[in-house]
């Protein structure tokens, strides 16, 4: 076995982008990144680019240290008990992704294990995720080489477990929030007489732009909107509308929502498996 190989079980959104942001930054040759789902036929594109294609999870299993459990929490358990016959604390280590499933739940059923929980997002696929990461102390000393993994990815942060629901928010769900307030800002352009490309185009660099001034300067918001604000001008018009119809408060209540989604799916699961 190839020391550092990955197996990416349940290749689906979030897996394919793992993926791709895998195999294009370089950091892996197709051939060590496995990838399983039951249904192959949708990532036939990944066994061209030479990547290893199976709905075998105990193949990859076999033949990579990193395994990435990335199915949805429902399907999380019989995987677990599938390949848990082959799993070995001294060769493995598993990497959840799965939202709302702790690192009890999975301990619960593989015994004591090196597990890390990392929540990122599908810019993954493009170098660009922003990836929380948590470890058991079992996993203590893999924490140096799954933080080189997903820092070639984007950024990481490595945080206390129980934060992990408000970072599953943030950083994954907060990729969707992030594309709504695009897409509602190229509408605007659109009714303001721009078209639809040029609109999406100068709205997606606008983002960038704001992003790259905060992680460049190391500025708060609030500096950068003084920047830009003239006395009686039409920027702090049209904040000031926004803020009057919400926005903060839309924002603030949305994370809010989902927050307490994950609470409340985690705890009809508990329910269920009572
Ligand atoms: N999407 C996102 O942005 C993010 C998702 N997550 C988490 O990642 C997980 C996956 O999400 P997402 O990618 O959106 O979901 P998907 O449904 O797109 O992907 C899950 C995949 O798992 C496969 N699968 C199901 N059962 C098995 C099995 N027994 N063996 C192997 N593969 C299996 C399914 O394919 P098939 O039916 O062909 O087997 C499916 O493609 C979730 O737990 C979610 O909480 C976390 C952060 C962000
Ligand atoms: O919406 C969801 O439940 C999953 C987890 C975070 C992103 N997608």
């Amino acid at each position: 076995m190839h020391t550092n190989n990955v197996a990416i079980l349940g290749t689906g959104n979030l897996g394919k982008s793992i993926a791709e942001g895998l195999l294009s930054n370089g950091q892996y040759k197709p051939e060590n990144i496995y990838v399983t789902r039951r249904n192959t036929k949708s990532i036939q594109h990944l066994k061209d680019k030479g990547l290893q294609v199976s709905s075998d999870n105990t193949f990859a299993v076999k033949n990579c240290r990193y395994i990435m459990l990335c199915v949805q929490p429902a399907h999380l358990e019989n995987v677990l008990k599938e390949i848990k016959p082959y799993l070995d604390p001294e060769k493995h280590v598993l990497l959840s992704v799965i939202a709302g499933i702790s690192i009890d739940n999975i301990r619960d059923i593989v015994g004591d294990f090196p597990i890390v929980r990392s929540m990122p997002n599908t810019a993954i696929a493009v170098q660009q995720s922003m990836t929380c990461l948590a470890f058991n102390a079992k996993a203590a000393h893999v924490e140096a080489d799954v933080k080189e993994i997903f820092n070639c990815l984007g950024e990481t942060l490595v945080i206390e477990e129980e934060l992990m629901a408000g970072a599953t928010v943030l950083c994954s769900s907060g990729i969707a929030f992030n594309m709504r307030f695009i897409r509602a800002v190229t509408q605007g352009g659109i009714q303001l007489g721009l078209d639809a490309d040029d609109a999406q185009k100068i709205a997606v660099q606008v983002s960038k732009g704001a992003s790259t001034l905060l992680t460049i300067n190391k500025s708060h918001p609030e500096q950068e909107i003084d920047k830009v604000t003239t006395p009686e001008g039409c920027t702090i018009t049209g904040l000031n509308e926004m803020e009057h119809q919400g926005l903060s408060s839309a924002v603030i209540k949305g994370l809010v929502g989902s927050y307490k989604r994950i609470l409340d799916l985690k705890e009809q699961r508990e329910k269920e498996s009572m």
